[in-house]
């Protein structure tokens, strides 16, 4: 399988005294798989897709080596990238250009005509219709917003998608929507960066489950370990295990934690 996206000794720290926020870690995804972030708020998950695409806040600094399809991404080429072969879907949906139509942002990302039509299917699959098209983007919900950054990095032909958090405010069936759209984009070959908090969709749809906590990346492992009988399970970090029996649907399989940890 192709490496789509190759991230290695990361770190992320304050410019001006060298404290680290984001301790040194490195990761892989390929064509076709879906790499799940997850951990507890201020672990530094949207500091790393903020370092992917170069855009950290100011006060922050980065160091280590990004690649896409094997080529160095670097301050100089960056812009070559964002938005092309690497499409993100922020965590703050003040992303949109606020001065400019919603079909005007989208039809940037797909100037062909198989975009446009991909562009009016995913409005319907995602429970929006085409009148949003003319409106800017202070005239959308939250939710209608936040739908919008998904669709514009789904519509796009882009390699690696990054996307933060996509689903808080937009709905059951906008995130049953979703879903679904990524494992077509996973089928497509395509490479996924998931950040989220919903660890059932990481666990539906990735195909690796990272970990992180306090700066660090605890845990990086395929999710078919998550399965009941796998017994892998063995090695997972403690912090892991504790965030899977948090989870309703394992709270009546605290035996197994006993078991995997005596
Ligand atoms: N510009 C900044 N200056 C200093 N510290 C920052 C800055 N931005 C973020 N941080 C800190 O870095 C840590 C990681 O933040 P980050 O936003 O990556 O967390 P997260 O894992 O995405 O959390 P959440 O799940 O709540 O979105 C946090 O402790 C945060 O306070
Ligand atoms: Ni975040």
């Amino acid at each position: 399988m192709n490496r789509i996206l190759e991230v290695n000794t990361l770190t992320i720290h304050h410019s001006s005294s060298n404290l680290r926020l984001v301790h040194p870690l490195s990761f892989t995804i390929k064509s076709g798989e879906v790499l799940a972030l997850v951990g507890a708020s201020g672990s530094g998950k949207s500091l790393v897709a903020q370092a992917l695409f170069h855009i950290l806040p100011t006060n922050l600094s980065w160091e280590g080596d990004i690649r896409l399809k094997g080529n160095l991404v670097h301050n100089k080429n960056v812009q070559n990238y964002r938005g092309k072969s690497m499409a993100y879907i922020p965590q703050s949906v003040d992303a949109l250009d606020p001065f400019l139509k919603i079909g005007k942002q989208l039809k940037q990302l797909t100037p062909t005509h198989t975009g446009k039509k991909e562009i009016i299917e995913g409005l319907k699959r995602l429970g929006l219709t085409k009148s949003i098209l003319t409106k800017y983007p202070f005239e959308l919900s939250g939710g209608q917003a936040r739908r919008i950054l998904i669709l514009m990095a789904l519509v796009s032909e882009a390699d690696l998608i990054v996307a933060d958090e996509p689903t808080p405010g937009i709905g059951e069936q906008a995130t049953e929507d979703f879903r679904k759209l990524l494992l077509a984009k996973k089928d497509s070959g395509k490479a996924v960066l998931l950040i989220t908090h919903d660890l059932d969709l990481a666990s539906d749809v990735a195909t690796k489950i990272a970990v992180m906590k306090d700066g660090k990346m605890v845990d990086i492992f395929p999710s078919s370990w998550l399965q009941k009988d796998a017994l892998d399970r063995n090695n997972l970090h403690p912090y892991t295990l504790e965030l899977w029996n948090s989870l309703p649907r394992n709270l009546n399989t605290q035996e197994w934690f006993h078991a995997t940890r005596s």
